[in-house]
């Protein structure tokens, strides 16, 4: 069922692992997710950014998922990914979102702290967890080009903690949006994860977490895409990262590359089809396996 976030926040910061959020902007997205976690008897958060909302419609993905609120039984939370302002986070409130993020992260430490406080005041007393972030990832994140990669600093986080009354935080520790995470060796900044966690003690946030597969990559290149040099996070830095108290992990761009390689691979292959769901179908069941595999990494496999 349709849950508040606060409850997969506490949940997962109370018994150490992490809940799986991932994005979706469509019917088969949206569908793959809810199935993979039904089947791992996982929570989830569904998240939507605004860029999701700009193409489809609030409507029709809030619309999507309050139909089906009562149609898995396991918990699932509707999340607002990467909020920018006050005004979308109210809109998520009207479409009966219950969790959102204000990322007022790329302004002054004071206008962060101000607004977050603001949206806590408005969203707290709803029962819609809030998530803010500290620190800046390098590189796009979502309609943002903030190019200057600042880590966040544990002690303002402590205050930053005591002084909004969020109930999860997103720490700035070395990772990126997109297929492109690192220049070199992926690294991040574990001590400084660690100490965030002892100060705030709150559920964290890890964004920029994909894994990059490299058989979605290798697939996508064979059959007529172009992604040099993607990489991701592998799979060992996100499980010490869980170990070290992230609670939520943001999957968007292992979605894209499972649905997008199958995709281009069909496209080539049934070259005489023009049903989209002979294409589609098989993208989404891609997508349903690589939401298990995540799922599964994070711990949150029979958590529901
Ligand atoms: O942080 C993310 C997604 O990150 P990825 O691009 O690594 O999936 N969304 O908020
Ligand atoms: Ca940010
Ligand atoms: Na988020
Ligand atoms: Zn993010």
């Amino acid at each position: 069922p349709l849950v508040s976030g606060k409850l997969l926040f506490e949940r997962a910061n109370e018994f150490g692992f992490a809940v799986g959020a991932f994005n979706f902007n469509n019917m088969e997205f949206l569908k793959a997710i809810l199935e993979a976690a039904q089947e791992e008897e996982a929570p989830v958060f569904l998240q939507t950014t605004e860029s999701a909302i700009g193409y489809a419609g609030i409507e029709f993905l809030a619309g999507m998922v309050h139909a089906v609120k009562d149609s898995y039984k396991v918990p699932f939370a509707l999340h607002l990914d990467h909020g920018r302002s006050v005004e979308s986070v109210l809109l998520a409130i009207r479409y009966g979102y219950t969790s959102v993020m204000i990322d007022y992260s790329d302004k002054p430490y004071k206008e962060n702290l101000e607004v977050t406080r603001k949206v806590v005041s408005l969203c707290s007393p709803l029962g819609i967890s809030v998530e803010a972030e500290l620190g800046r990832l390098v590189g796009r994140e979502d309609e943002v080009e903030s190019v200057e990669e600042v880590l966040v600093d544990p002690e303002q986080a402590k205050e930053f903690a005591l002084g909004t009354g969020i109930d999860a935080l997103a720490p700035a520790i070395g990772t990126a949006h997109g297929a492109f995470k690192f220049k070199g060796e992926p690294r991040l900044d574990f001590e400084r994860l660690r100490r965030v966690k002892e100060r705030t003690n709150l559920p964290l946030v890890l964004h920029g977490a994909s894994g990059v597969y490299y058989e979605y990559v290798n697939e996508i290149n064979m059959y007529g895409g172009e992604l040099k040099g993607a990489r991701g996070v592998p799979d060992d830095d996100v499980r010490r990262a869980i170990e070290l108290g992230i609670n939520k992990v943001n999957t968007d761009t292992d979605l894209r590359l499972a649905f997008i390689s199958t995709l281009r691979r069909m496209m080539s292959e049934e070259r005489r089809n023009v049903d989209p769901r002979k294409f589609l179908k098989p993208a989404m069941e891609e997508v349903k396996e690589v939401v298990k595999r995540r799922i599964r990494l994070y711990g949150s496999s029979g958590k529901a």
